[in-house]
């Protein structure tokens, strides 16, 4: 079933489309070079993404550069995917030793380095078993078909009734699974018909969850601890708190999906880790290779992660041998370097400047370690914002109309963090 409001995201994009195509851009041009090479991606490609103008075409560490020379700040971090920095030394030279031995040999055997990636994924974040995958939704269908095997399997919930829950705006990729739990008309629409079972409650509202979780046949309530894509909501403190609580007494799974927040993206190993509290189902990718190799993971514990049997799930690539040395050394060059606390740090300082900011123009700023967000008034368009940065060296994008996601490398220092700050300062006066 899905709540059938108009979502916020469709008037913000109206009012975004409508003031970006009647306004006249003061942003620069793109070279003809640049222009070329858009127009060939444009001309071959299927038009499933509105790429901001500029062609990107070298990186290393927080910097990338484009075709024609100019080095820009990287905002995004491919959606957090590029934690560690762009081109990471210590994880390419790891990549480039394996990828030269073996890459690849499916489950139908077993390789000499998932083992020792599941032991390390294991002992770091506090689970007894993992499961691995590639893609961040692939992490997310094997945590619901996880906590619906467990629902028939052990809670004895009735075959085919098992209800998940979700959270209002919530992201989670682009499946038809993830887009049936979707509240975004422009995630679900055309896409039906949608998964049953699927039941959407609002966000940051443990009272909805208690009422939700009074259906026996809810098993699991899967949740971003924060949330990315709907524009960096961070929820009340206590709410996951209160979430793990309520889910226990309900004997429902907490399915964190952490797959934007985690891996120090929010100053902690997991953004769970504000609260002290731990999920029954934890969701890693992007970053877990270091925006290098797409690598996700499903951890839980040995008695729920058993309902899966030989034959019940699985992936060609997932727990592939070069993605799994890619990620025990992008987990490693996490930990190592102190990104995590640098997160944390630098968060601070890119809020504080951020407050700094003209409220006539910057509504709101929001985040917690180095994912974060601005909201600007309605009368500015964050297009044209997001052309301006570009055009003094940041890279950015909107997200749903109104909402500039400002998320770096975590290892940016404090120097980069006070230029990025000008150059958004001057960005701002720009509209
Ligand atoms: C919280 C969260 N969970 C799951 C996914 C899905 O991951 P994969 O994309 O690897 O399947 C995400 C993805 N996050 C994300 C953010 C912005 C754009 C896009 C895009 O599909 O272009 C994806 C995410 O942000």
């Amino acid at each position: 079933c899905k709540i059938l409001s108009p979502s916020l995201s469709i008037i913000n994009r109206c009012i975004a489309s409508a003031s970006s195509s009647s306004v006249q851009s003061t942003a620069k041009p793109v070279s003809s070079k640049t222009q070329k090479i858009i127009d060939r991606e444009t001309r071959f490609g299927a038009a499933n993404y509105h790429p901001l103008p500029v062609v990107i075409q070298r990186g290393s560490g927080v910097y990338v550069w484009d075709t024609d020379g100019k080095r820009y700040f990287d905002f995004l971090s491919a959606y957090s995917a590029v934690n560690q920095g762009h081109c990471h030394p210590k994880i390419i030279a790891s990549m480039k030793q394996q990828v030269e031995i073996l890459s690849l040999t499916s489950r139908a055997f077993h390789n000499d380095v998932l083992g020792e990636f599941e032991q390390y994924a294991c002992e770091l974040f506090g689970y007894e078993k993992m499961l691995p995958m590639n893609t961040g939704v692939e992490g997310g269908e094997t945590a619901i078909k996880l906590a619906r095997k467990w629902a028939y399997s052990v809670k004895g919930t009735p075959k085919d009734q098992a209800v998940v829950l979700f959270a209002e705006n919530n992201f989670w990729g682009r499946t038809l699974a993830a887009v049936s739990s979707s509240t975004d008309p422009s995630c679900y629409e055309g896409f039906g018909p949608y998964m049953p079972n699927f039941k959407v409650i609002p966000y940051n509202d443990l009272q909805a969850l208690e009422e939700a979780c009074k259906d026996s046949r809810v098993c699991a309530f899967m949740v971003e601890p924060i949330q990315g894509e709907a524009g960096v909501f961070v929820p009340d403190d206590g709410y996951l708190a209160g979430i793990r609580k309520i889910c226990t007494k309900n004997n429902v799974l907490w399915i964190a999906d952490e797959i934007q927040t985690g891996l120090g993206r929010t100053g902690k190993l997991l953004a769970c880790d504000h609260e002290n509290v731990r999920p029954d189902i934890a969701i890693l990718g992007k970053a877990l290779a270091g925006g290098l190799y797409p690598v996700s993971a499903v951890l839980a514990s040995d008695k729920l992660m058993s309902v899966f049997t030989p034959g019940t799930h699985g992936s060609t690539f997932g727990g592939n041998p070069l993605g799994a040395r890619i990620a025990i050394t992008s987990l490693k060059v996490l930990i190592e370097e102190g990104m995590i606390e640098n997160a944390a740090k630098m968060g601070e300082l890119l809020r504080k400047e951020l407050n700094r900011l003209p409220k006539d123009k910057v509504k709101i700023v929001r985040g917690k370690g180095l994912l974060n967000a601005i909201v600007i008034d309605s009368k500015y368009d964050a297009w044209e914002l997001c052309l301006h940065l570009r055009d003094f060296g940041l890279l950015a994008k909107p997200t749903h109309g109104d909402k500039i996601r400002f998320a770096p490398p975590l290892n940016i220092t404090k120097e980069q963090i006070l230029e990025c700050c000008s150059i958004i300062q001057k960005a701002v006066n720009a509209i």
